[in-house]
């Protein structure tokens, strides 16, 4: 495991591997053993610090979803430099913990202290994500939150996700609620590209994402919601960072808390969790 500039890299004894950046402390790649890549990253993604966000890998939305608030759009965290904890490979896997505290750049826009810490778990063929606050402040605070997970798919058109039937939504592209009545979504369908959904209420039930015989199964502990994001063609060609057709190889399954903030007292934590598991 080396540390190169602000990129991490972790390898299991397994050969299961993750690349991390301290920029904006965003899980760049994920390979598990003996299978290909599994996070999408855009070749057009900008890597300035403090400027925009990584497009792809695996940012972290922290503390507003979105433009759901006063804040910039998914909040501070995926742009600001965030610094290594510590880094290690144990017996079986290989584990970074990435810090990232409250400094005059966040209290200028959101007035509170707080510790954030991210740490990235690979072994085998799967992938564990933890994101924990602390209020370190001495007044209550809140926020919304994600790890906004971009899978690598080769053909939308041949990608679904189950485990989301009976679940409400929020569709931000038709701005309504929904219900979601068959178990089967199915991502590059017509008439569903530009996807852009909250659901609530996932906590832990797990998400199975298929395509042809690739499985992955995804589930969260912490976090209430899950979104589904896909951006589609028209969407995807005014994304400055996006190539024209990148839509078509990535999807978005994130674990988030959105419906109800998560509320912390002074002293108190919060842990978020996404599992990834390649089947
Ligand atoms: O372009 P950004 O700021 O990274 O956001 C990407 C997408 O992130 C998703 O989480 C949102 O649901 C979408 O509405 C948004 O377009």
């Amino acid at each position: 495991m080396t540390a190169t500039n602000d990129v991490i890299r972790l390898t299991a004894p397994d050969g299961a591997t993750a690349t991390m950046s301290l920029n904006g402390g965003h899980l760049l790649s994920w390979q598990p053993a003996g299978a290909p890549e599994q996070l999408y990253l855009s070749p057009r993604s900008e890597y300035a610090s403090g400027k925009k966000a990584i497009r792809g890998g695996v940012p972290v939305i922290f503390p507003q979803f979105s433009d759901r608030g006063p804040l910039p759009r998914h909040g501070f965290a995926r742009t600001l430099p965030w610094e290594l904890v510590s880094q290690e490979q144990g017996q079986d896997d290989a584990l970074a913990v990435l810090r990232l505290r409250d400094g005059d750049a966040t209290r200028a826009i959101w007035p509170h202290a707080f510790e954030l810490e991210l740490s990235v778990r690979v072994s085998g063929r799967s992938l564990d994500i933890e994101l924990a606050c602390e209020n370190t402040g001495d007044a209550p605070l809140q926020f919304t939150a994600a790890l906004h997970t971009y899978l690598r798919v080769a053909d939308l058109d041949a990608v679904s996700v189950e485990g989301l039937a009976g679940l409400r939504y929020f569709d931000s592209v038709k701005q309504a609620e929904a219900l979601q009545r068959m178990d089967l979504l199915l991502t590059g369908e017509k008439g569903v590209l530009d996807l852009d959904r909250i659901y609530f209420g996932v906590k832990e039930r797990p998400l199975l994402v298929t395509e042809d015989r690739r499985q992955v199964v995804i589930q969260q502990q912490g976090f209430d919601d899950a979104v589904v994001w896909n951006p589609g063609p028209e969407r995807c060609a005014k994304l400055a960072d996006m190539p024209p057709e990148g839509w078509s190889e990535m999807l978005c399954v994130e674990a988030a808390s959105i419906g109800r903030p998560i509320e912390l007292q002074a002293g108190e934590n919060w842990v978020g969790r996404q599992s990834l598991s390649l089947l």
